[in-house]
């Protein structure tokens, strides 16, 4: 679904060069669970950055469905975000001036009727469990976590082809977590691409697949299969790579 070829991304302060993405040959699978993981600063929010069309790489390629994502314009890239991408990102980036829900609802309104995408956005405030009164209050006057939750929703609103997500339980306890989680691997069941950055080995879990980045360059890579349970061959094969590649 996605294909990089060459990818790299250099970030120039005061003069000096630092070359976060070195090379990169990678192809996401269309309907897969792509985790990524690796030490801090490896460039892995870059890489995602990158892979959604969220930032341009410096040099190589990102051919999304056949269209290389390097040499569409702002305007065609917003465009095709819009049209395919979900993002749950470190910072939230929720509107102050509206509430949850209407923050949810907004990419929904921009392609769906409004009493549909409602019905949608209710649907996915339960499953992350989040209450209604919470719903109705403004991003300043809710947790991080409950933010965080709201950008979740907002980000499968409208059923993306592929779904980014950094570090999406950051800020979640293990309750919270879990309902992330298990609905990441709904969508995923369902049909939709997920491409995650995480720290976190039961997150990791839900992958098929693990890249391992460090210093800009694929490491290692693990093929897990498709996720039912956590079981313990499955927390050990993981353990036992993430091992390998010195975590
Ligand atoms: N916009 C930017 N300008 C300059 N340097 C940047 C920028 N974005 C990232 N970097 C640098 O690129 C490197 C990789 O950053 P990135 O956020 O991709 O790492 P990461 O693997 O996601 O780390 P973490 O696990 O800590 O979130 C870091 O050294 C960071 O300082």
């Amino acid at each position: 679904m996605i294909v990089t070829k060459k990818l790299s991304k250099t970030f120039s302060h005061k003069g000096t060069q630092q070359h976060v993405l070195k090379n990169l040959d990678l192809t996401i699978r269309r309907g897969g669970f792509t985790v990524i993981m690796g030490p801090s600063g490896a460039g892995k929010s870059t890489l995602l950055y990158a892979l959604s069309g969220m930032d341009k790489p410096s040099l190589g390629s990102v051919v999304f469905d056949g269209e290389d994502l390097t040499e569409l314009s702002q305007d065609k890239l917003a465009v095709f975000r819009r049209t395919h991408c979900g993002f749950v990102f470190q910072q939230i980036n929720l509107l102050d001036s509206m509430s949850l829900t209407d923050n949810a609802m907004a990419p929904g309104l921009l392609v769906g009727k409004r009493k549909a995408v409602a019905a949608r956005v209710d649907a996915l405030f339960d499953l992350v469990g989040v209450d209604e009164a919470t719903r109705k209050k403004f991003p300043g006057m809710v947790s991080g976590g409950e933010g965080q939750r709201a950008a979740i929703v907002r980000a499968l609103v409208n059923e993306p082809d592929v779904v980014f997500a950094d570090e999406p339980t950051g800020q979640l306890n293990s309750e919270n977590s879990l309902r992330i989680l298990d609905l990441f691997s709904r969508v995923n069941r369902a049909g939709q691409t997920v491409a995650m950055v995480t720290h976190d080995l039961n997150s990791a879990l839900r992958g098929d697949r693990i890249l391992y980045l460090r210093d800009g360059t694929i490491q290692g890579e693990l093929n897990l299969g498709a996720f039912e349970t956590a079981d313990k061959d499955r927390r050990d094969r993981l353990a036992a790579f993430l091992e390998e590649m010195g975590w």
